[in-house]
């Protein structure tokens, strides 16, 4: 098969052949049905300390557009759903063409015009790739935010304003040092989903602890632009690069608010 993307031709529903896990029991993303879901007290805060880095690159991988570091720096995640420490190691994007797609997890249907992923790995692993292989749902901890447009995102800004530069797949630029990653969190992470999931490109792992926040950040009509010109590696705009909700089978999703 062609490498996967979202077109017609090697979109979700072609990923099964390389990657069977992709009909699974703990696929994500899910529709996140407000009357199903079980608020659970024993929930934790969540912690995330992110710290600057010094050497990360934003760059256009061909299916989105990632920030990542070159190497760990002591930026972590605790706290909430998690019984160890998580390392951060990438955050990336999922949007639509238009304002009324683009997210991957949607609220009683409801889908946003985009969704940021910050993902971190379980400490206790030597690397990402062995978190990823290690089997059951705490290998990663993905924080997912939801986008919408609204006010101008002055924290995603140095990021949105470097989109023009990685327009197309495979190219990537230095970020600034001075990039502050902590400023593009709420000042407290709480009222969130959380459920055992999947990655939701191939491979398709089911090795996420998925952590869903239920207040959407705000961007700009114009960071919201900047996405959609992006170009993916087959040469079309990127936008559309999320995958469809998959069946929840016997998971629960819990929620730290009531
Ligand atoms: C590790 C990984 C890979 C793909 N996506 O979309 C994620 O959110 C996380
Ligand atoms: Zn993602």
């Amino acid at each position: 098969m062609a490498p996967w993307g979202y077109e017609k031709d090697n979109g979700p529903a072609h990923w099964h052949k390389d990657c069977p896990i992709a009909n699974g029991k703990n696929q994500s993303p899910i529709d996140l049905i407000n009357g199903e879901v079980k608020y659970d007290s024993g929930l934790k805060p969540l912690t995330a300390k992110y710290v600057p880095f010094s050497d990360a690159k934003f760059l256009n991988n061909g299916h989105s557009v990632q920030f990542q570091p070159s190497a760990g720096n002591g930026s972590e995640l605790t706290g909430g759903p998690l019984a160890v420490k998580y390392n951060f190691e990438q955050f990336h994007f999922h949007w639509g063409n238009n304002d009324t797609e683009g997210s991957e997890h949607r609220v009683d249907g409801k889908m946003y015009p985009a969704e940021l992923h910050f993902v971190h790995w379980n400490s206790t692993n030597p690397s990402f790739k062995d978190a990823v292989g290690s089997g059951g749902p705490n290998g990663l901890a993905v924080l997912g935010f939801f986008l919408k447009v609204g006010a101008e995102n002055a924290a995603l800004k140095p990021i949105t304003d470097l989109i023009p530069k990685v327009k197309d797949a495979g190219t990537s630029v230095t970020v600034p040092s001075n990039f502050d990653m902590q400023a593009i969190l709420p000042a407290t992470l709480t009222d969130y989903y959380t459920y055992d999931g999947s990655l939701t490109t191939p491979p398709l792992a089911e090795c996420v602890k998925w952590i869903v926040f239920k207040q959407p950040l705000e961007v700009s009509a114009a960071q919201m632009e900047a996405f959609r010109s992006v170009i993916n590696r087959d040469g079309k705009p990127m936008g559309g690069n999320y995958r469809p909700p998959c069946p929840l089978h016997d998971r629960a999703v819990k929620t730290s608010f009531k």
